[in-house]
């Protein structure tokens, strides 16, 4: 059987960053202004840190202001809400972004509500998903992975999503939910599955293109994907992994991606897939919030 193409996330996200860095610097020439990220860490949950640490190297890689806050598992609500309130207010801060998951005892809509729409580089404000949902992409700030979902879909099928069968695995407002919104946008047939979607198997057999965002590793089969199907798998999954020593573990998606090369006509890895694009996308926000503070109109034109 063909084997599938592996689709270079992490070279992809490399040409994404050197062109926001080179749009940046313009930004800088000619405005003087730095795109500003501040991103807040709640906690000590180690996965997190490294994210954090790779959006704030990223954010640097691109010439951006960037800022980082960390603060104890035990913050309150109150201080939390008070720091996103004064990084609203500050001028120098374009995009904020308060990394999930937040500890129990703070109420997580309550904390991305207060974020300015404008800053909202997550785009999970309502008034962002409202935006989204209405296709007033010049206006609305877009969730990071669906929108780097899509990138790695364009270049993958050459632009040519329209009319094609999509299914989406998952309806979390962070990835299912708006990557279903983006391709309707670009006129696919868009399917919703979830876990209580029956015979699952045969709607990803009937898809084109499939997203797997269910966060459950390696739950999707290679005899599930119709031949030549384009996958984009969201999953990232750290796994525990004795063949590698005591203790070690290993990042697995949600797809089982060695059945699926096997069917897939193209298909991201994990690591090296959708995980760079993420951060990208961030990037791309950044800028794209900071000129639309500054007036400026929209630039970045990475979709
Ligand atoms: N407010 C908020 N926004 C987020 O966007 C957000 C969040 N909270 N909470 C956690 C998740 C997860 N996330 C990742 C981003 C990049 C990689 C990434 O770069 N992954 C690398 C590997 C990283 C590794 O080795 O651990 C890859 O897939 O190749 C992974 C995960 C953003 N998230
Ligand atoms: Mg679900």
């Amino acid at each position: 059987m063909s084997q599938a193409r592996i689709i270079d996330g992490k070279a992809i996200a490399i040409s994404v960053r050197d062109e926001i860095a080179t749009r940046a610097a313009a930004l800088l020439k000619t405005s003087g202004v730095r795109p500003g990220l501040a991103v807040v860490l709640v906690g000590e949950d180690a996965a997190s840190q490294v994210y954090v640490r790779n959006k704030e190297a990223t954010a640097e890689a691109c010439g951006f202001h960037s800022v980082k806050h960390t603060l104890t598992a035990d913050t309150s609500e109150f201080d939390l809400l008070a720091l996103v309130n004064s990084l609203n207010e500050d001028p120098e801060i374009h995009g904020i972004l308060v990394q999930l998951p937040l500890p129990a005892h703070i109420e997580e809509s309550k904390v991305l509500r207060l974020i300015r729409p404008e800053k909202d580089v997550d785009g999970f404000h309502p008034i962002n998903v409202g935006l989204l949902t209405c296709g007033e992409m010049n206006t609305a700030l877009v969730p990071c992975t669906p929108a780097g979902s899509i990138v790695l879909l364009k270049r993958t099928l050459d632009n040519a999503l329209s009319g094609k069968s999509a299914v989406v695995i998952g309806r979390s407002n962070i990835v299912g939910k708006p990557m279903a919104s983006l391709l309707l946008q670009e006129s696919c047939t868009v399917t919703i599955a979830h876990s209580r979607t029956q015979d699952l198997p045969s709607v990803v057999r009937a898809a084109d293109i499939v997203i797997a965002a269910v966060g459950r590793h390696e739950m999707v089969r290679g005899n599930w994907i119709k031949p030549g199907a384009t996958v984009i798998d969201v999953g990232i999954n750290r796994i525990s992994a004795p063949e590698r020593g005591e203790g070690k573990t290993r990042l697995v998606g949600d797809v089982a991606f060695q059945e699926a090369v096997g069917h897939a006509g193209a298909i991201t890895p994990v690591p090296g897939g959708v995980g760079p694009m993420t951060i990208a996308m961030l990037m791309a926000n950044t800028l794209t919030a900071a000129r639309r503070q500054l007036g400026l109109t929209e630039d970045t034109a990475l979709f």
